[in-house]
């Protein structure tokens, strides 16, 4: 488990391609812990089957507040490493800066009509899958999220997590997230600045989950705007 993270570097492959790979930021133990709680809908404010909603197939849950340890230090940590890298994106997309702290977002968002958690925990079996898409819950939008694999990648087959870029007149281009338990992987929730010859664009992302073909893959999204 990766206790100090190299923001630099993160910061670099942010910059440089909208993503990066991070961790591991849980030990196996914990990444069954936290599978583990699935089953207990006390800890859960909804459930998503996706078929019903056409997000794809498969189900995922969102905690209800307190969230399980650890994820309220875990969300307040990465927060507080993405901050200045969201803002250095808000300044060059002309968008409004964010906050230097988790806790002053949440109540940003709390004032804005967005007060319910967005942690989710997904679960994926064969033949399911997630179409590409963006957590946008309102109109506070924090531009980066996290998504860590709870499973072992031995545990099952396809279920890569995808990341698709739609840059300005051109054709899409996809990135396949190659990711060990408890990995995490940073991603541009709905845009990303790309430098151009007339200054910086605004490129287009959209995430989603390849077909499992066997086995059980489950994952933990930590989403750091709340939802309307
Ligand atoms: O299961 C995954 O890897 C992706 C989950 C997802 O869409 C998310 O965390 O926002
Ligand atoms: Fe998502």
């Amino acid at each position: 488990m990766t206790d100090t993270l190299d923001w630099p570097r993160i910061a670099d492959h942010l910059n440089a391609q909208g993503w990066a790979v991070v961790g591991p930021l849980l030990t196996p133990a914990t990444c069954y812990a936290l599978q583990a709680l699935y089953d207990q809908p006390e800890r859960f404010r909804s459930r998503i089957l996706m078929q019903r909603h056409g997000f794809g197939q498969g189900e995922y849950q969102y905690f209800d507040n307190p969230l399980p340890d650890p994820l309220p230090r875990l969300r307040a940590r990465l927060y507080a490493g993405l901050a200045p890298i969201a803002n250095g994106w808000a300044a060059r997309l002309e968008r409004p800066g964010f906050p230097d702290s988790l806790d002053e977002l949440t109540a940003q968002c709390r004032a804005a009509g967005q007060a319910r958690p967005t942690s989710l925990m997904l679960r994926y079996g064969p033949g399911d899958y997630n179409r590409l898409h963006q957590d946008l819950y309102g109109d506070l939008v924090f531009p980066l999220q996290a998504a860590i694999l709870l499973s072992d990648p031995g545990e099952f087959e396809g279920g890569e997590f995808v990341l698709v870029e739609q840059k300005p007149r051109s054709q899409s281009q996809a990135h396949v997230v190659p990711l060990k338990q408890g990995e995490a992987v940073i991603f541009a929730v709905r845009e990303r600045p790309v430098a151009g010859t007339r200054g910086d664009y605004r490129v287009q992302m959209r995430h989603g989950v390849s077909t499992v073909r066997s086995g059980k893959r489950m994952t933990l999204g930590l989403i750091f705007h709340d939802a309307a």
